[in-house]
């Protein structure tokens, strides 16, 4: 088999497919190279953070899974200590039902000691069981209240979408994991350390042969837990890939367009790559993984047998005695099965440490996006909304996609932004709806910048690619906002969604999501103007439309025009639209070009003034006459 642990380079050539290195193959090698001791060192870190997670979520369960465990070891170490004493009064010279009796009171206390020791035990699965589920649902809504809040520009990076891929998929489960790790691994360490203090109790040379067997063990279990994280780690963005090709292949709304451009072949070959890919991945780490195991388990046996011939030698010699060595090997096959528990647990600690550290770093990655409002709330709009001097990128792009822009915006005013597809138009609505911050100039609402504002509710965006909401289609208007039946019957009559809902037998109750059991799907021009209803019914002082006619039929268009004409009911508002007999009638016309401001003016003064704004005009104008005629 290949091995894909040699390092690839975006250069050389990948050796699977001949291809280079395509971009969901490429990764970030840092983690991938951190040494064992690098990563152990963080781990205290990860378990006082998923710690203090359990406890934030539940704090009574937190206390007994930790103290259940605790306790529980130490009836181990009586429980180890009695038996030792039980042993004791067997070997002992005299008659056997005089032996017996003898020892009935120790037998008494290790039953008694087992028994506290189970019931602790029991209290404490249950407590960690109970754990698990609240920390889960805590980690989700954590990761949830950032992603809902960071700035557009994080969508943008794909790293991003890696991290975020990572901390949902794998991170989230394994916050609780390293909470039930945490206490295994507790438990665990209670109970070895109950079996090197009972062996250290018969004799101080037990307990260090007790430590030997461990080495082995842990040593291949920490390096199978690195093999398998890295492989995970490395597929990362393979996994968002295929992930995507599956939702190409098998979700509704590609599922037409598929069948059209006969995009099977092509889709099932691109999958097989990404799928080649992570099988070749995943069989290297079985491999890797097995010959590991096999190594562990052949120094373990070496170890232990090291361990007995020791104790043998012991014996012989005479420094312990016979019922001594009985129960040291009790207490080293108890100390053994604690050990192997603790080497699993530590193993999977570490495991659930590198996808949890995962998960924490998203949430910083995801919180250094977040802009903190600083609570200034936008004053009354009774002056204008100025971009001055703007320049923004996208993240990665090779340059800027606006340059030194400035237009404004007054209250009650309509403007109109047109030009050629990629001119910037939707960048500036976004920058001018405060969605992405400019790298430099100010925009600002009434002098205030647009940065320092609360703008919450008081912009409204009906995006060019707004989202289908697979809710009911009132939920789909009223997005959160408290039900107000008279504005709901105003934005819908504006939107001309009052005859959508006419033609649903459930009306407003109708469900938009037809993978539902009595959902229903619309036209795009249906949704458009569900849409633009929403867009309404937020009593926005300043409402963006990007495009918002693109899927309207012509009456729709042109009723909507004529309310925006109207201004709206005294909102301002951004018209971004490709159809310029629509916008004659806003008090001013931007038009962009390549990232900047080519003209600016009323319709008259532009057609009076020539250049790109009379040509396209007049272009579509002769269209549309030549169509009649
Ligand atoms: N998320 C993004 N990341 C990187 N580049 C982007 C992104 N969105 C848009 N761009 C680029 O920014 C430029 C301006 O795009 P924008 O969407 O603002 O144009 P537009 O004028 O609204 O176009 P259209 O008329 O086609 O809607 C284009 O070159 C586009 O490729």
């Amino acid at each position: 088999m290949k091995s894909f642990w040699k390092k690839r380079t975006p250069d050389a050539p990948a050796d699977r497919s001949g291809l280079a290195v395509a971009y969901w193959e490429s990764h970030d090698d840092e983690l991938l190279t951190a040494s064992l001791s690098k990563i152990a060192r963080r781990l205290p870190y990860l378990v006082m953070s998923a710690l203090r997670m359990a406890w934030e979520a539940h704090r009574r369960d937190t206390i007994i899974a930790l103290a259940g465990n605790l306790v529980a070891g130490v009836f181990t170490v009586y429980g180890l200590v009695a038996t030792s004493d039980v042993l004791a009064s067997l070997f002992a010279g005299g008659p056997t039902p005089e032996r017996v009796r003898a020892a009935l009171p120790s037998l008494a206390l290790v039953a008694a000691a087992a028994g506290l020791r189970g019931a602790l035990v029991t209290a404490a699965t249950w407590a960690q069981a109970r754990l698990k589920v609240q920390v889960e649902r805590l980690a989700e809504t954590r990761l949830f209240e950032l992603t809902t809040q960071v700035e557009l520009t994080a969508f943008d990076d794909d790293e991003f979408h890696n991290a975020m891929r990572r901390a949902r998929d794998s991170g989230v489960p394994d916050a609780a994991g390293v909470v039930e790790a945490t206490v295994a691994v507790i438990g665990g360490a209670v109970g070895v350390l109950a079996s090197a203090v009972a062996l250290g109790l018969m004799h101080p040379l037990l307990t260090p042969l007790l430590l030997v067997t461990v080495v082995p063990a842990g040593w291949a279990a920490v390096r199978a837990a690195r093999l398998q994280y890295q492989a995970y780690y490395r597929l990362s963005a393979a996994r968002r890939r295929k992930f995507m090709l599956s939702d190409l292949m098998a979700e509704r709304l590609p599922a037409a367009e598929v069948r059209a451009f006969a995009l099977r072949d092509f889709l099932l070959g691109e999958y097989g790559n990404v799928a080649d890919l992570e099988q070749d991945v995943q069989l290297d780490v079985a491999r890797r993984r097995a010959v590991t195991k096999a190594a562990g388990d052949l120094l373990t046996g070496a170890a232990t047998v090291a361990v007995y011939a020791a104790l043998a030698g012991l014996l012989a010699v005479g420094v312990i005695p016979l019922p001594v060595a009985g129960a040291a090997v009790l207490a080293i096959r108890a100390g053994q099965m604690s050990l192997a528990g603790l080497v699993q647990m530590m193993n999977r600690l570490y495991e659930a440490g590198l996808y949890f550290g995962d998960y924490l770093s998203f949430r910083a990655l995801a919180a250094s996006h977040v802009r903190q409002p600083s609570g200034t709330e936008a004053p009354e709009p009774s002056g204008r909304l100025t971009a001055d001097q703007v320049t923004f990128s996208y993240p990665g792009a090779s340059g800027p996609a606006l340059t030194g822009i400035s237009v404004s915006v007054g209250f009650g005013e309509v403007i109109a932004l047109v030009g050629e597809n990629g001119s910037g138009k939707t960048t500036l609505a976004k920058l001018l709806a405060g969605l992405y911050r400019p790298d430099s100039g100010t925009i600002r609402w009434d002098g205030a910048d647009l940065a320092d504002l609360d703008t919450r509710g008081l912009i409204s965006v009906i995006a060019q690619d707004h989202t289908r909401w697979p809710l009911t289609l009132r939920e789909n208007i009223l997005m959160g906002r408290p039900l107000d039946e008279e504005r709901l019957a105003a934005a819908a009559a504006a939107a001309g969604a009052d005859e959508v809902v006419a033609g649903l037998a459930h009306g407003y109750d109708s469900l938009l999501d037809q993978r539902f059991r009595g959902g229903h799907d619309l036209s795009g021009g249906q949704w458009q103007r569900i849409a633009v209803a929403r867009g309404f019914y937020r009593d926005a002082a300043l409402v963006i439309f990007d495009e918002p006619t693109s899927a309207l039929d012509a009456r729709a268009e042109h009723a909507l025009f004529e309310r925006i004409r109207k201004h709206a009911d005294g909102r301002s508002i951004v018209l971004i639209t490709h159809r310029l007999a629509s916008v004659r009638y806003a008090d001013r016309i931007y038009v962009l070009d390549h990232g900047r401001v080519a003209q600016q003016g009323t319709h008259a003064e532009l057609m009076e003034e020539g250049g790109s704004y009379a040509d396209m005009y007049t272009l579509q104008a002769q269209a549309y006459r030549e169509a009649v005629t």
